[in-house]
């Protein structure tokens, strides 16, 4: 089943012609970016879609097959609920925003979902570009969604850059009895490709925010690039909060 997913947040994209660096130069931001890392540096606290003020922007971008539940997992991040029903495929691609604070930095996170049905990958393909950290998920109750996830890091090494944070998710770790891929098996292919992994629930929330928050933080390499000129930077509220 397959229907058009309207976007619903104020950081929604009203169509998958959306641009992917969007973010980077959107309005009233003066972004100086790093030539090769996309950053988004406001040079003076910036204020996202939703009012809220930020220091620092990363794109995070969700990617995994069809069904493995990218389009929840965002939606229990951002407004901590769960999307239960008929499955809705996602179409192209749909971006939400949400601030997070990390060691006392504002950091905006563009979450972007993309379409894991095949017919969409050369959509998915050119936002790779510009993202500093991907979540790949699989599902716990489909092997197949885990055995893709060999052929998802290969599309990520050709299409991301290179210092691209990626980490793997095994989504749907809330159901018990149609589970199929254990843990370890999760934790022995990260292992395999040096990248971190979680068991996450976008059901129950487990590990939600903190999936999330780990991937904000392993941005810090380029955050920590930055901070020096961000703090010599920062208005005097800021450095007031
Ligand atoms: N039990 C359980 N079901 C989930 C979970 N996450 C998603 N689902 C279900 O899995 C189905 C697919 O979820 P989506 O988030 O739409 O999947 P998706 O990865 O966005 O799929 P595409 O948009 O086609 O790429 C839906 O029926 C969800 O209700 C979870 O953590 N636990
Ligand atoms: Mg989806």
């Amino acid at each position: 089943m397959s229907r058009k997913k309207t976007a619903k947040g104020k950081g929604s994209s009203k169509s998958p012609k959306a641009s992917p660096s969007s973010g980077r130069t959107g309005k009233g931001l003066t972004a100086a970016a790093a030539p090769s890392s996309g950053l988004v540096y406001p040079s003076r606290p910036s204020i996202s879609n939703s009012g809220e003020f930020y220091d620092i922007a990363f794109k995070v971008m969700l990617v995994g097959d069809s069904g493995v539940g990218k389009t929840c997992l965002l939606v229990r991040f951002k407004d901590g609920a769960f999307l239960a029903g008929s499955f809705i495929s996602t179409v192209g691609i749909d971006f939400r925003n949400k601030v997070m604070t990390i060691d006392a930095v504002k950091v905006k996170l563009q979450i972007w979902d993309t379409a894991g049905q095949e017919r969409f990958r050369s959509v998915t393909h050119a936002y790779y570009r510009d993202a500093h950290a991907l979540l790949l998920l699989y599902d716990v109750t489909n092997k197949a969604s885990f055995d893709n996830i060999r052929a998802w890091l290969t599309e990520i090494h050709e299409y991301a850059q290179q210092d691209v944070v990626v980490m793997l998710l095994g989504n749907k770790a809330d159901v018990t009895h149609d589970r199929v891929v254990k843990r370890e098996e999760g934790e022995k292919l990260a292992k395999e490709f040096g990248v971190p992994f979680m068991e996450t629930s976008a059901k129950s929330g487990l590990n939600v925010e903190l999936a999330f928050t780990a991937v904000a933080s392993s941005c810090e390499h380029l955050l920590g690039f930055f901070i020096p000129l961000l703090l010599s930077s920062l208005s005097e509220p800021l450095r007031h909060r």
